[in-house]
């Protein structure tokens, strides 16, 4: 097929947004003369939108890349999951009498680390190399760090095996979004990134239970870990079939492989609408104009980029800002130290507790992905943290009627039967919410960036959230005792009434949007209104789509 129709050319001799957009829209127009077109684009704005309409379900490859993707959620959640068994059951196996307190914190926090220098390059890397090879690359991570804690007999050497591991998972936590949402049709984008995220609470909770199992059978803890090989290397093998994803490949210049993916994303849709579309999309890529420059001196463009183009410092304040929230409203606390919680008020089957956690956590998920497309990301946000706001109060009074004294065992009376129970309610209900937005909806970071620092904006992005993780980690348990836990739920519940008037503020509605118009939506302002205004003529706009569709459908019948 000739290359003729959607050659590359830089944006600076082409113009960019709005006149890119036409010349995407005429180019079509003008080759294009079928009945359907002429009534998409009659009703759509860009040649993306109109893809979007011949994209009724998602095709084959694309579901096969949505749930090979996903496979690095399922590591994210998986390796941080196991944790926690694998450090009740380690006993002697790594020297010693036994692990002491700090050598189970260094193990712990190891990958957190690992994850957050993980996230650091995975911008940069996905950029020079291509999302597809920083998948694989994450995966041999994977592969070595699970071997090197399989095969460890020092503490050193766990901690190594944890680091080489973490790196891997916060390349990952990075790379599968970006990967899904660089690939997805925009009405099914918001689903597709959340099928990672249920692979990430899917991989926390099948580690849990997995734990419970092998403790109980008291099967080694090591095959708690090698386990994690078969996905990793499922993934790995795959991908050296599969492609990169369009934007990516037309950001480097390949638009014949480009072409071809395109095709069998949008499976009816004529040739001269995917040349278009190319056309169009080129036009937003200014990394063509940084073609014969040096590799640091991109870097360097990108970092100055990302801070002084005024749009693209909103994104990552909004990107920031919602991964450093879905952290420091605590619940990964709940995550990581629900036993010791439930520990402390007199819960026997500590582990099974957590389970409910993991296992609520994964359940709401379900429901984000049932609603986040049609609902819409701000409007899941408004109605969902606010419930963790009420939760987090609930758990903070009832913890003030209960006794945590961790060494005596308590004798469970009626009343007490009570609080504990409103106890769990409580931290239930806060998860629940949690699960259905925030939980899930900072990881559609890629969508607020355009194509030039879409890489280093969700870099940035991610290392928030890692650092968040790894500062909650390191300081509840210590909060619970300096603050008491009643002090330490009304700390998180402060940061989450914060973070209600940082969304309604700075979070302006995406859904629906290609991910090239963002950056108009976010010049001059947040445009909160202007973009609750626009999702509403979106959903009119496929509504009249859809109704059209039946019409003609009938009309041919
Ligand atoms: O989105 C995920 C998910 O909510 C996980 O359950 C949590 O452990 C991660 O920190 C978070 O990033």
């Amino acid at each position: 097929m000739s290359n003729q129709g959607f050659k590359a050319i830089p944006s600076r001799e082409r113009g960019l947004s709005n006149s890119s957009l036409l010349s995407g829209r005429t180019l079509f127009s003008r080759t294009h003369h079928d009945a359907s077109v002429s009534r998409s684009s009659a009703l759509s704005e860009n040649t993306s939108s109109i893809l979007n309409g011949y994209a009724v379900k998602p095709s084959p490859l694309t579901i096969l890349l949505t749930f090979l993707a996903s496979i690095s959620g399922f590591m994210f959640g998986y390796d941080t999951g196991y944790i926690s068994s694998v450090l009740v059951s380690i006993g002697a196996d790594l020297g010693g009498d036994g692990l002491s307190l700090t050598n189970r914190e260094y193990i712990t926090s190891a990958t957190s680390c690992g994850a957050l220098f993980g996230a650091i390059v995975a911008g940069t890397l996905a950029d020079a190399w291509g999302r597809k090879p920083a998948i694989m690359g994450c995966n041999l991570l994977f592969i070595a760090g699970a071997s090197m804690q399989c095969v460890a007999k020092t503490v050193h050497f766990m901690i190594a095996g944890r680091l080489v591991m973490g790196i891997g998972v916060g390349i990952g936590s990075l790379i599968a979004p970006l990967y899904l949402s660089e690939l997805a049709p925009s009405k099914f984008r918001g689903r597709m990134v959340i099928i990672n995220c249920l692979a990430i609470t899917g991989g926390q909770l099948i580690a849990y239970a997995l734990g419970a199992l092998f403790s109980y059978l008291h099967i080694t803890w090591r095959f708690l870990v090698g386990f994690s090989l078969i996905p990793s290397m499922v993934q790995l093998v795959a991908f050296l079939f599969l492609p990169d994803t369009p934007r990516y490949l037309i950001m480097v210049g390949k638009t014949n492989q480009a072409a071809e993916v395109l095709r069998k994303i949008y499976l009816d849709a004529p040739n001269d609408l995917i040349a278009a579309n190319i056309a169009e999309l080129s036009s937003f890529n200014s990394d063509l104009d940084l073609e014969n420059e040096s590799r640091l001196h991109k870097i360097w463009s990108k970092i100055k980029e990302i801070h002084t183009v005024p749009s693209n410092l909103r994104a990552l304040i909004i990107a920031c800002g919602l991964q450093g929230i879905q952290q420091l409203t605590g619940f990964n606390a709940l995550m990581y130290f629900s036993g010791t919680i439930f520990e402390m008020i007199g819960f026997q089957n500590s582990i099974g507790v957590s389970c409910i956690v993991a296992g609520t956590n994964f359940v709401f998920t379900i429901v984000a992905f049932l609603v986040i497309d049609r609902v819409g990301r701000r409007r899941i946000m408004l109605w969902t943290v606010p419930g963790m706001l009420v939760s987090l109060l609930v758990c903070a009074w009832t913890f003030s009627h209960l006794d945590f004294n961790t060494d005596e065992s308590v004798s469970v009376t009626a009343s007490r039967a009570v609080w504990n129970l409103l106890t769990v309610v409580g931290m239930m209900s806060f998860v629940a919410f949690y699960a259905s937005g925030l939980g899930n909806v900072p990881w559609q970071q890629s969508e607020l960036f355009p194509q030039s620092v879409r890489g280093l904006g969700t870099s940035y992005a991610t290392a928030t959230n890692w650092s968040g993780s790894l500062i909650l980690s390191m300081t509840f348990l210590t909060m619970m005792e300096k603050l008491t836990p009643s002090g330490t739920f009304i700390f998180f519940a402060f940061v989450t009434l914060a973070s209600v008037v940082f969304i309604y503020y700075c979070y302006p509605e995406l859904s629906g949007l290609e991910l090239e118009e963002t950056q108009d939506l976010l010049t001059g302002g947040f445009n909160v209104k202007k973009s609750v205004q626009m999702a509403g003529e979106r959903k009119d706009m496929a509504t009249k789509l859809a109704s059209f569709q039946d019409n003609v459908t009938l009309d041919v019948v």
